[in-house]
C-alpha cells in the first residue's frame, strides 16, 4: 500500500510524488483512491525535519510534485530536489508554480485542466444573479425581522439583456459565455488574443470592453500581464451601474482602488470568490449589501473530485511511464 507503513519493502519500489502542504481534495477522495498502490506520497508536512532537510534527504528519489493553490512551488524549492521532472497541481490557476523556472529546468506541468470548469461558471453566474437580484442581501434583511418592520426591500436589476465583458475567454470563460448568453446576456470578451472562430465582439483593450458592458467577469490566469489589469480607470469606464464578478485571481483587480470605487458609488456591486492577500478580505467590503462574498470556492464540488482524481493519476502515470501528460500546461 503506497500511504501505509504496513508494506516496506514493497512501498519503495513505488514512484515517490512530493507533497508539501495538505491538499483537501485528497482528504475527500481519500488519499489510498489517488495513490491507489502506485504511488508513494511522500508528505513534507508531516515530518518533523525542517523542510529543507526533508527535501535533502529524499531529493534523490523525488520525481514528481503533486500540489494546490496555496501552496508555492518556487525557485528555491525546485532547486532542492534536482531529479524533479513534473509538477502536477490540483488547480487550473498557476500562478504558485514558477513557470519560468520549470521552463528552463524542463520540468513538465500539469494543471486541474477544464475538470473544474462548469463549476466555476455556475459560481459565477450565481455570484452574478445574486448581485443583481440581492440574493444574500435580502435574505440578511429577512432573518434580522426587518421584512416586518420596515418593509419591501428594494428591488433588484433584471439579468436578461445585460452586456456581459468577459475577461479571458478560455475554458472557463467560455462557459460562463455560454451559460450568460442562455439568460438572454449579450457578451463581448478581450483575451490575450482575438479568438478565431469566436463570434463574440473582441476588444483589444480591457477599459474599452468596459465601457461597453454593465458586467465584467474576470477569468483570466493571474499572471505578471494580468497583475492589478483591473484597476480604477477600468472599474470607472464600467460606470456606477457596472458589476464587477472575480472568480479568477484576487491580484487581478487593484483592490484598493476596487474598495474604494464601491465605497465612492463608482460601480453598482461585486461577486467576489478571490482577494489580493487570501484569507484576508476587505473589512470595508463586510458592510455592503451590494458584495457579496465567497471564500475561494467556486472551482470545488465533490462531484468534480473524482474526475480530478483521474486526472491527476492519470497525469502522474503518464509521467512515469514517458507519455504525455493528460494536461499538460502550455499545450
Ligand atoms: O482557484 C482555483 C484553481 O485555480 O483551481
Amino acid at each position: 500500500m503506497a500511504v501505509s507503513t504496513d508494506c516496506h519493502k514493497a512501498q519503495q519500489d513505488f514512484p515517490k510524488v512530493l507533497i508539501l502542504k495538505p491538499i483537501s481534495f485528497l482528504a475527500h477522495v481519500g488519499e489510498r483512491h489517488v495513490a491507489s498502490n502506485k504511488f508513494t506520497f511522500l508528505k513534507a508536512y508531516e515530518s518533523s525535519l525542517p523542510l529543507h532537510q526533508f527535501l535533502s534527504t529524499h531529493s534523490p528519489s523525488i520525481k514528481a510534485i503533486l500540489s494546490s493553490v496555496g501552496t508555492p512551488i518556487t525557485a528555491d524549492i525546485l532547486q532542492l530536489l534536482p531529479e524533479v521532472g513534473v509538477v502536477v497541481t490540483t488547480s487550473v490557476g498557476l500562478n504558485q508554480v514558477d513557470l519560468p523556472e520549470c521552463r528552463r529546468r524542463g520540468i513538465k506541468v500539469a494543471n486541474a485542466g477544464s475538470v473544474f470548469s462548469d463549476d466555476v461558471a455556475d459560481f459565477a453566474v450565481g455570484l452574478l444573479i445574486d448581485v443583481l437580484r440581492k440574493v444574500s442581501a435580502s435574505d440578511g434583511y429577512v432573518r434580522k425581522g426587518l421584512w416586518a418592520t420596515k418593509g419591501d426591500y428594494p428591488l433588484g436589476s433584471k439579468l436578461g439583456g445585460k452586456r456581459i465583458g468577459i475577461v479571458g475567454l478560455g475554458n472557463i470563460g467560455f462557459a460562463v459565455a455560454k451559460r450568460l448568453e442562455a439568460f438572454g446576456c449579450s457578451i463581448s470578451y478581450n483575451s490575450r488574443k482575438r479568438k478565431p472562430h469566436v463570434s463574440y465582439p473582441f476588444y483589444e483593450s480591457v477599459c474599452e470592453l468596459a465601457a461597453n458592458c454593465d458586467v465584467l467577469v474576470i477569468c483570466c490566469e493571474l499572471t505578471d500581464q494580468t497583475r492589478h489589469m483591473i484597476n480604477k480607470e477600468v472599474l470607472s469606464a464600467l460606470g456606477k451601474e457596472g458589476v464587477i464578478v472575480n472568480i479568477g485571481r484576487g491580484a487581478i483587480i487593484n483592490e484598493k482602488e476596487m474598495v474604494q470605487c464601491l465605497v465612492q458609488g463608482e460601480i453598482a456591486g461585486a461577486g467576489l470568490d478571490v482577494f489580493e492577500n487570501e484569507p484576508d478580505v476587505p473589512v470595508e467590503l463586510f458592510a455592503m449589501d451590494n458584495v457579496v462574498l465567497s471564500p475561494h470556492i467556486a472551482v470545488f464540488t465533490p462531484e468534480s473530485f473524482l474526475d480530478l482524481m483521474d486526472l491527476v493519476m492519470g497525469n502522474l502515470e503518464a509521467f512515469f511511464s514517458n507519455k504525455p501528460l493528460l494536461s499538460e500546461y502550455g499545450d
